[in-house]
């Protein structure tokens, strides 16, 4: 019970409903600063008395407590409404997670419409000009905050090699191919052109370091440093009850725990920046949206974003076939029983029960394509910024957002271990009036997504027919890409063979790569090869150049071509040598780096012809 003192204390501090057992807060009063006293007060009004329980008499622990409120603050401020809302939020979807509550009650799904583009036709190709014509009003941003907990690697994805042919990283690509897109569309404008498209990177506590270290440490990869901007996120504090108690740190009572809020962050964060405006100002019309391991995206984004500026969508996102309980998630129409509706991502974990509640008894099956009818959401948005700017004036960038605690039981009263909330970033359309042009672009997944996101034993055991989402397919996926694309412009392309990695059965197709600058899209691609030129199964092909082309090119060998800035240059002739062979190697394998092991293979360098101009 609370001492006369306490209640005479509490109501002193304008509490009301801060419980009876805030008595060793209260004796430590003394130390904090008003504004530290005003967070306290916030802390008891919600509920969270349980925070001071262990604290001990003044003079013990002083630092401790003055640092456990730096991190309240932290976390007051980096939550849109500060954490009396965090806390609100949490009672409620804690509530309605408690009594089974479906997040699309009243809602029934369909198979919405979109643009389904083919690769290389003529309308692909024009879609194509009409998006390099419009990069130059574009930005760039990169959610890049995850730790890829799936895949295991120890240090950041967007330092992984895109593939090992070349060796150069996701970022070093993603950048490249900004810049390659930047200099082709300021090339078709008329006099002077001095674009530099912004790059956002979202990063967190969790990656922002070695973020930072790899841009320094590679000189941005050729990017201005000006152009890029990090946004770090905050995590959210973690929940440890139905009550929405807040969790303190296993290691640490004098912090909270705290865990990822996920991608949906990006929205509030770019609001608070300023970004939006100063672009808006200097004539940008589009942000595009992307993650961190998809190193077949760029082939996408051209046509996407030609899409988006022809279809006049103010949100368009970029989507694949899907397979049936593929860890994507589906595309669908919901539509109300009051009428409403709208196209948006229903996350892959409730696809199927969302279908089986609504009517359909197999749930998330694949239908007489052998995918599911609903589009795979890549999680590649592209937002027109003149609504998404009015749209985030409303929300603040706030995010519908969901909890997912796993209960010890079936009276879901108590947590197996701490959860929190979460948003993800490709919810931003439900907010949207129904005026909103809300549209996706569906293209070949051969051609568009290959992430890299489980660890070798966890894709081992991908269902059959499945993709893999590892290192491995990542890879592999590259080099098919970029060999169906040489063969679409003419070129004879060896059939790949089939061999089996880390317990992971991929198609090996020559070792084709290039660099953004010659290909950025088809027209490019064709306006290069020509002739009868053909690349044998065991294979390398490196294009590291702008301008060179290919013509009579029979290669049974290793590759490679460097080719300063504008340098021309015509490959021809009989190109032989022992080549690179490919070595499996076992992702048990310790004496191998982790980058390797992780994709089960690593090139023998034999021999290879490398010209240089
Ligand atoms: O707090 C977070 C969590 C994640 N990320 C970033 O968000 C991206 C996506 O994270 P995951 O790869 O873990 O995402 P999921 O696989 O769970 O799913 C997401 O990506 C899929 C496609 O790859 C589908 O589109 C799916 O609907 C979408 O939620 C990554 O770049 C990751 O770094 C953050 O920036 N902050």
């Amino acid at each position: 019970m609370a001492s006369d003192g306490d209640a005479a204390a509490v109501a002193a501090l304008g509490i009301s409903g801060g419980g009876n057992d805030w008595a060793p807060l209260r004796r430590n009063l003394p130390l904090l600063a008003p504004e530290e006293v005003e967070l306290a007060k916030l802390l008891l009004s919600e509920g969270q008395s349980h925070l001071f329980e262990h604290w001990p008499e003044p003079g013990v622990d002083d630092e401790k407590k003055r640092n456990f409120f730096d991190q309240v603050r932290r976390l007051n401020s980096s939550y849109p409404g500060g954490l009396a809302s965090y806390i609100q939020n949490a009672r409620k979807l804690l509530a309605d997670s408690k009594a089974g509550k479906n997040p699309y009650d009243g809602f029934s799904p369909s198979v919405p419409s979109g643009e389904v583009l083919t690769f290389g036709d003529d309308n692909f190709v024009s879609l194509e000009e009409a998006g390099v014509k419009e990069a130059r009003h574009a930005a760039f941003v990169l959610v890049a905050g995850g730790l890829g907990e799936r895949l295991g690697y120890k240090g950041i994805k967007v330092a992984l090699p895109r593939e090992t042919t070349t060796g150069k990283c996701f970022l070093q690509h993603y950048i490249e191919s900004i810049l390659a897109l930047q200099e082709a569309s300021c090339k078709l404008v008329e006099g002077e052109c001095s674009t530099k498209i912004p790059f956002v990177i979202m990063t967190s506590d969790d990656t922002n370091a070695l973020t930072v270290k790899l841009l320094e440490s590679n000189s941005y990869f050729g990017m201005e440093p000006s152009q890029v901007h990090i946004l770090k996120q905050e995590k959210v504090a973690c929940l440890a009850d139905n009550d929405a108690r807040l969790a303190l740190d296993p290691n640490d009572k004098y912090k909270i725990q705290t865990k990822p809020h996920g991608h949906g962050d990006v929205h509030a964060l770019l609001y608070s920046s300023g970004l939006l405006e100063q672009w808006k100002s200097t004539g940008r019309k589009w942000v595009l949206f992307f993650q961190d391991t998809n190193g077949l995206l760029f082939n996408a984004i051209p046509s996407a974003l030609g899409v988006s500026a022809t279809k006049g969508y103010n949100v368009n996102s970029l989507a694949v076939p899907r397979k049936a309980k593929e860890a994507i998630g589906g595309i669908t129409k919901l539509t109300h029983v009051d009428g409403r509706t709208m196209v948006i991502n229903v996350e892959y974990n409730q696809l199927d029960p969302l279908l089986r509640a609504t009517g359909h008894p197999d749930g998330d099956a694949n239908c007489e394509t052998g995918y599911s009818p609903y589009p795979g959401n890549i999680n590649q948005l592209i937002l027109e910024i003149g609504p998404y700017m009015e749209e985030l004036k409303k929300t603040h960038g706030a995010i519908s957002e969901f909890v997912n605690p796993k209960y010890t039981d079936s009276t879901k009263t108590a947590f197996k271990s701490s959860t929190r909330l979460e948003c993800m970033m490709q919810d931003y359309p439900k907010t949207l009036p129904p005026s909103a042009k809300v549209g996706f672009t569906v293209m070949d997944t051969w051609l568009a997504y290959a992430p890299v996101k489980n660890n070798p034993e966890d894709a081992a055991k991908v269902p059959k027919g499945n993709p893999y989402h590892s290192a491995t397919s990542g890879e592999m996926a590259i080099y098919r890409a970029n060999s169906l694309i040489l063969r679409k412009a003419g070129a004879q392309i060896a059939d790949p063979v089939v061999d089996t990695f880390n317990g992971q059965e991929v198609e090996v197709w020559p070792r084709i790569t290039w660099s953004p600058r010659w290909g950025l899209v088809f027209k490019d691609v064709k306006a290069k090869v020509h002739g009868n030129s053909s690349v044998s199964q065991r294979s390398a092909l490196v294009i590291n150049a702008k301008n060179i082309t290919i013509e009579g090119l029979t290669l049974d060998g290793t590759l490679i071509v460097n080719a300063k800035d504008e340098a021309k240059f015509n490959v021809t002739g009989h190109v032989e040598n022992k080549g690179w062979t490919i070595q499996h190697v076992d992702h048990k394998d310790t004496s191998e780096k982790e980058e390797i092991r992780i994709r089960g293979f690593k090139f023998n360098k034999v021999e290879q012809l490398e010209l240089n101009y």
